[in-house]
Protein backbone atom coordinates (compact mmCIF):
# COMPACT_ATOMS: atom_id res chain seq x y z
CA UNK A 1 0.00 0.00 0.00
CA UNK A 2 1.71 3.34 -0.82
CA UNK A 3 -0.04 6.69 -0.07
CA UNK A 4 1.19 8.20 -3.86
CA UNK A 5 -1.69 5.84 -5.59
CA UNK A 6 -5.36 6.38 -5.20
CA UNK A 7 -7.09 4.64 -3.30
CA UNK A 8 -9.02 1.33 -4.72
CA UNK A 9 -12.41 2.58 -3.29
CA UNK A 10 -13.96 6.06 -2.17
CA UNK A 11 -17.21 6.38 -1.07
CA UNK A 12 -18.33 9.65 0.39
CA UNK A 13 -21.64 10.97 1.31
CA UNK A 14 -23.63 7.68 1.04
CA UNK A 15 -27.30 8.11 1.92
CA UNK A 16 -30.43 5.96 1.47
CA UNK A 17 -33.58 6.26 3.39
CA UNK A 18 -36.29 3.56 2.99
CA UNK A 19 -39.61 4.95 3.69
CA UNK A 20 -38.77 7.27 6.99
CA UNK A 21 -36.26 4.97 7.97
CA UNK A 22 -33.20 7.13 7.52
CA UNK A 23 -30.82 3.56 7.11
CA UNK A 24 -27.58 5.82 6.18
CA UNK A 25 -26.05 9.06 6.53
CA UNK A 26 -22.96 10.77 5.39
CA UNK A 27 -21.47 7.07 4.50
CA UNK A 28 -17.97 7.61 4.09
CA UNK A 29 -15.59 4.42 3.09
CA UNK A 30 -12.25 4.55 1.76
CA UNK A 31 -9.95 1.18 1.22
CA UNK A 32 -6.41 1.17 -0.43
CA UNK A 33 -5.02 -1.69 -2.11
CA UNK A 34 -3.49 -4.56 -0.03
CA UNK A 35 -6.00 -3.39 2.95
CA UNK A 36 -8.28 -4.86 5.14
CA UNK A 37 -10.82 -2.33 6.49
CA UNK A 38 -13.37 -3.91 9.25
CA UNK A 39 -17.13 -2.35 9.20
CA UNK A 40 -18.03 -2.64 12.79
CA UNK A 41 -21.51 -1.71 14.44
CA UNK A 42 -24.58 -2.69 16.44
CA UNK A 43 -27.79 -4.48 14.80
CA UNK A 44 -29.29 -1.77 12.59
CA UNK A 45 -26.08 0.97 12.78
CA UNK A 46 -26.21 1.05 8.53
CA UNK A 47 -22.98 -1.38 7.57
CA UNK A 48 -25.05 -3.43 5.04
CA UNK A 49 -26.99 -0.40 3.50
CA UNK A 50 -23.37 1.29 3.45
CA UNK A 51 -22.02 -2.28 1.42
CA UNK A 52 -24.83 -2.19 -0.48
CA UNK A 53 -24.52 1.35 -2.22
CA UNK A 54 -21.12 0.51 -3.01
CA UNK A 55 -21.96 -3.39 -4.76
CA UNK A 56 -24.97 -2.02 -6.53
CA UNK A 57 -27.32 -3.56 -5.18
CA UNK A 58 -28.99 -0.72 -3.39
CA UNK A 59 -29.23 2.81 -5.26
CA UNK A 60 -28.31 5.37 -2.53
CA UNK A 61 -30.47 8.51 -2.82
CA UNK A 62 -27.14 10.74 -2.34
CA UNK A 63 -23.36 10.28 -2.76
CA UNK A 64 -20.27 9.12 -4.82
CA UNK A 65 -18.51 5.98 -4.94
CA UNK A 66 -14.67 6.38 -6.98
CA UNK A 67 -12.43 2.86 -7.95
CA UNK A 68 -9.00 4.16 -8.60
CA UNK A 69 -10.30 7.70 -8.65
CA UNK A 70 -13.12 6.90 -11.71
CA UNK A 71 -16.47 7.56 -10.37
CA UNK A 72 -18.64 4.59 -10.70
CA UNK A 73 -22.43 4.54 -11.61
CA UNK A 74 -24.62 3.94 -9.05
CA UNK A 75 -27.27 1.67 -8.08
CA UNK A 76 -26.03 -1.45 -10.74
CA UNK A 77 -24.30 -4.61 -9.36
CA UNK A 78 -22.83 -5.16 -12.84
CA UNK A 79 -20.98 -1.84 -13.09
CA UNK A 80 -19.52 -2.44 -9.31
CA UNK A 81 -18.52 -5.81 -10.75
CA UNK A 82 -17.38 -4.40 -13.81
CA UNK A 83 -15.19 -1.68 -12.11
CA UNK A 84 -13.67 -4.88 -9.81
CA UNK A 85 -15.95 -5.39 -6.96
CA UNK A 86 -17.32 -8.56 -5.91
CA UNK A 87 -19.29 -9.35 -2.69
CA UNK A 88 -19.25 -12.34 -1.02
CA UNK A 89 -22.82 -12.36 1.03
CA UNK A 90 -24.40 -14.26 3.55
CA UNK A 91 -26.31 -16.77 1.81
CA UNK A 92 -23.50 -17.16 -0.44
CA UNK A 93 -25.47 -17.95 -3.58
CA UNK A 94 -23.79 -21.02 -4.47
CA UNK A 95 -25.21 -24.12 -5.98
CA UNK A 96 -24.75 -27.15 -3.67
CA UNK A 97 -25.47 -29.63 -6.49
CA UNK A 98 -22.60 -28.32 -8.48
CA UNK A 99 -18.75 -29.18 -7.65
CA UNK A 100 -16.53 -26.83 -6.35
CA UNK A 101 -15.10 -26.41 -9.40
CA UNK A 102 -17.90 -25.50 -11.01
CA UNK A 103 -19.11 -22.79 -8.46
CA UNK A 104 -15.98 -21.21 -8.28
CA UNK A 105 -16.65 -20.49 -12.14
CA UNK A 106 -20.62 -20.10 -12.25
CA UNK A 107 -21.93 -17.86 -15.10
CA UNK A 108 -18.32 -17.55 -16.41
CA UNK A 109 -17.71 -20.95 -17.21
CA UNK A 110 -14.76 -22.83 -19.06
CA UNK A 111 -15.59 -23.83 -22.48
CA UNK A 112 -13.61 -25.72 -25.11
CA UNK A 113 -14.30 -24.07 -28.61
CA UNK A 114 -17.06 -25.32 -30.44
CA UNK A 115 -17.80 -25.44 -34.10
CA UNK A 116 -18.22 -22.62 -36.05
CA UNK A 117 -17.47 -20.53 -33.09
CA UNK A 118 -19.97 -21.70 -31.46
CA UNK A 119 -19.76 -21.93 -27.77
CA UNK A 120 -18.76 -25.30 -27.33
CA UNK A 121 -18.94 -27.93 -24.08
CA UNK A 122 -17.94 -27.02 -20.54
CA UNK A 123 -14.22 -27.69 -20.37
CA UNK A 124 -14.38 -29.34 -16.89
CA UNK A 125 -10.36 -30.74 -16.91
CA UNK A 126 -9.43 -26.57 -17.95
CA UNK A 127 -12.20 -25.74 -14.87
CA UNK A 128 -10.28 -27.87 -12.31
CA UNK A 129 -7.21 -26.89 -13.16
CA UNK A 130 -7.83 -23.34 -12.79
CA UNK A 131 -9.98 -23.91 -9.28
CA UNK A 132 -6.27 -26.32 -8.26
CA UNK A 133 -4.33 -22.80 -8.96
CA UNK A 134 -6.83 -20.50 -7.18
CA UNK A 135 -6.83 -22.47 -4.21
CA UNK A 136 -3.04 -23.01 -4.49
CA UNK A 137 -2.48 -18.75 -4.35
CA UNK A 138 -4.18 -18.30 -1.51
CA UNK A 139 -2.56 -21.15 0.07
CA UNK A 140 -6.14 -23.12 0.93
CA UNK A 141 -5.55 -26.61 1.83
CA UNK A 142 -8.95 -27.50 3.60
CA UNK A 143 -10.10 -28.94 0.27
CA UNK A 144 -9.23 -32.20 -1.04
CA UNK A 145 -11.08 -32.34 -3.88
CA UNK A 146 -12.65 -29.78 -6.19
CA UNK A 147 -14.93 -32.71 -8.02
CA UNK A 148 -17.09 -32.79 -4.68
CA UNK A 149 -20.23 -30.94 -4.97
CA UNK A 150 -20.65 -28.09 -2.12
CA UNK A 151 -23.67 -29.29 -0.74
CA UNK A 152 -20.68 -31.79 0.69
CA UNK A 153 -18.56 -29.32 2.51
CA UNK A 154 -18.34 -27.92 6.20
CA UNK A 155 -19.62 -24.43 6.19
CA UNK A 156 -15.77 -23.30 6.60
CA UNK A 157 -15.01 -24.66 3.57
CA UNK A 158 -18.22 -23.69 1.64
CA UNK A 159 -17.12 -20.12 3.10
CA UNK A 160 -13.49 -20.38 1.60
CA UNK A 161 -14.79 -21.11 -1.55
CA UNK A 162 -17.14 -18.41 -2.01
CA UNK A 163 -14.14 -16.05 -0.96
CA UNK A 164 -12.54 -17.62 -3.44
CA UNK A 165 -14.85 -17.52 -6.03
CA UNK A 166 -15.12 -13.30 -5.03
CA UNK A 167 -11.33 -13.08 -5.50
CA UNK A 168 -11.05 -14.57 -8.75
CA UNK A 169 -13.75 -12.29 -9.90
CA UNK A 170 -12.28 -9.05 -8.26
CA UNK A 171 -9.84 -7.04 -9.70
CA UNK A 172 -9.72 -4.11 -7.29
CA UNK A 173 -11.75 -5.18 -3.98
CA UNK A 174 -13.73 -8.02 -2.25
CA UNK A 175 -16.53 -7.05 0.32
CA UNK A 176 -17.43 -9.77 2.63
CA UNK A 177 -20.23 -9.90 4.84
CA UNK A 178 -19.74 -11.82 8.31
CA UNK A 179 -17.96 -14.01 6.46
CA UNK A 180 -17.34 -16.42 10.13
CA UNK A 181 -20.47 -16.05 11.60
CA UNK A 182 -21.85 -19.10 12.84
CA UNK A 183 -18.47 -21.29 11.99
CA UNK A 184 -16.11 -22.89 14.71
CA UNK A 185 -13.11 -21.41 15.75
CA UNK A 186 -10.75 -23.82 13.42
CA UNK A 187 -13.33 -22.99 10.36
CA UNK A 188 -13.08 -19.23 11.20
CA UNK A 189 -9.23 -19.48 11.40
CA UNK A 190 -9.41 -20.96 7.66
CA UNK A 191 -11.56 -18.55 6.38
CA UNK A 192 -9.44 -15.55 8.35
CA UNK A 193 -6.30 -17.00 6.52
CA UNK A 194 -7.92 -16.87 3.28
CA UNK A 195 -8.64 -12.69 3.65
CA UNK A 196 -5.26 -12.55 4.40
CA UNK A 197 -4.03 -14.16 1.19
CA UNK A 198 -6.44 -12.14 0.20
CA UNK A 199 -4.76 -8.96 1.08
CA UNK A 200 -1.41 -10.17 -0.04
CA UNK A 201 -2.71 -10.32 -3.47
CA UNK A 202 -2.86 -6.87 -3.25
CA UNK A 203 -7.10 -6.55 -3.70
CA UNK A 204 -8.65 -4.18 -0.85
CA UNK A 205 -11.24 -6.25 1.24
CA UNK A 206 -13.80 -4.97 3.25
CA UNK A 207 -15.13 -6.97 6.26
CA UNK A 208 -18.50 -6.75 8.03
CA UNK A 209 -18.18 -8.66 11.25
CA UNK A 210 -19.60 -8.72 15.18
CA UNK A 211 -16.07 -11.28 15.66
CA UNK A 212 -14.52 -8.01 17.32
CA UNK A 213 -11.52 -10.49 18.20
CA UNK A 214 -11.40 -11.63 14.55
CA UNK A 215 -11.75 -8.61 13.48
CA UNK A 216 -8.72 -7.51 15.42
CA UNK A 217 -6.79 -10.12 13.94
CA UNK A 218 -6.58 -9.34 10.16
CA UNK A 219 -8.27 -6.06 10.30
CA UNK A 220 -5.49 -2.88 9.08
CA UNK A 221 -8.13 0.01 10.13
CA UNK A 222 -11.43 -0.10 11.75
CA UNK A 223 -14.60 1.80 10.85
CA UNK A 224 -17.44 2.03 13.32
CA UNK A 225 -20.85 2.50 12.11
CA UNK A 226 -23.32 4.25 14.40
CA UNK A 227 -27.23 5.29 13.91
CA UNK A 228 -26.71 5.15 10.19
CA UNK A 229 -22.95 7.20 10.21
CA UNK A 230 -19.49 6.29 10.32
CA UNK A 231 -18.74 7.72 13.74
CA UNK A 232 -14.79 6.42 13.99
CA UNK A 233 -12.15 5.47 11.51
CA UNK A 234 -9.30 4.47 13.10
CA UNK A 235 -6.07 2.03 12.46
CA UNK A 236 -6.36 -1.17 14.14
CA UNK A 237 -3.45 -1.52 16.22
CA UNK A 238 -4.59 1.49 18.11
CA UNK A 239 -7.78 -0.05 19.11
CA UNK A 240 -9.04 -2.59 22.01
CA UNK A 241 -12.25 -4.88 21.86
CA UNK A 242 -13.25 -2.24 25.01
CA UNK A 243 -12.76 0.79 23.01
CA UNK A 244 -14.56 -0.78 19.85
CA UNK A 245 -17.76 -1.57 21.50
CA UNK A 246 -17.50 1.99 23.27
CA UNK A 247 -17.43 3.57 19.68
CA UNK A 248 -20.27 1.00 18.70
CA UNK A 249 -22.78 2.04 21.47
CA UNK A 250 -21.28 5.76 21.68
CA UNK A 251 -19.80 5.84 24.45
CA UNK A 252 -16.54 7.03 23.64
CA UNK A 253 -15.62 9.54 20.29
CA UNK A 254 -13.45 9.01 17.59
CA UNK A 255 -9.83 8.64 19.28
CA UNK A 256 -8.29 10.81 16.40
CA UNK A 257 -10.44 14.24 17.53
CA UNK A 258 -9.74 13.56 20.68
CA UNK A 259 -6.22 14.14 19.98
CA UNK A 260 -6.97 17.49 17.90
CA UNK A 261 -6.16 20.04 19.45
CA UNK A 262 -9.53 21.92 20.65
N1 LIG B 1 -34.91 -2.96 2.74
C1 LIG B 1 -35.15 -2.28 3.87
N2 LIG B 1 -36.37 -1.76 4.11
C2 LIG B 1 -36.62 -1.04 5.24
N3 LIG B 1 -35.70 -0.79 6.19
C3 LIG B 1 -34.47 -1.29 6.00
C4 LIG B 1 -34.13 -2.05 4.84
N4 LIG B 1 -32.83 -2.40 4.93
C5 LIG B 1 -32.37 -1.88 6.10
N5 LIG B 1 -33.36 -1.22 6.75
C6 LIG B 1 -33.23 -0.50 8.02
O1 LIG B 1 -32.08 0.31 7.91
C7 LIG B 1 -31.34 0.32 9.13
C8 LIG B 1 -29.92 -0.13 8.86
O2 LIG B 1 -29.94 -1.51 8.52
P1 LIG B 1 -28.66 -2.33 8.05
O3 LIG B 1 -29.12 -3.68 7.63
O4 LIG B 1 -27.90 -1.52 7.06
O5 LIG B 1 -27.83 -2.41 9.39
P2 LIG B 1 -26.59 -3.36 9.78
O6 LIG B 1 -25.61 -2.50 10.48
O7 LIG B 1 -26.12 -4.10 8.58
O8 LIG B 1 -27.27 -4.35 10.82
P3 LIG B 1 -26.95 -5.90 11.17
O9 LIG B 1 -25.64 -5.94 11.86
O10 LIG B 1 -28.08 -6.25 12.08
O11 LIG B 1 -26.97 -6.69 9.89
C9 LIG B 1 -32.11 -0.58 10.09
O12 LIG B 1 -32.94 0.26 10.89
C10 LIG B 1 -32.93 -1.45 9.18
O13 LIG B 1 -34.12 -1.87 9.81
Amino acid sequence: MTDRQPPVLRATGLAKSFGHVQALRHGELTVHAGEVVALVGDNGAGKSTLISCISGTHLPDAGEVRVDDRPMPLGSIKAAMEHGIATVYQGLAMAPDLSVAENLFLSCELRRPGLLGRLGLLDKKAMRERAWELMDSLGITTLQDVTLPVGDLSGGQRQVVAVARAVSRAGRLVIMDEPTAALGARQSQMVIETIRATRDRGLGVVLISHDLPRVLEVADRIVVMRLGRVVADVPARDLKIGQIVALMLGEQNDPREESLPA
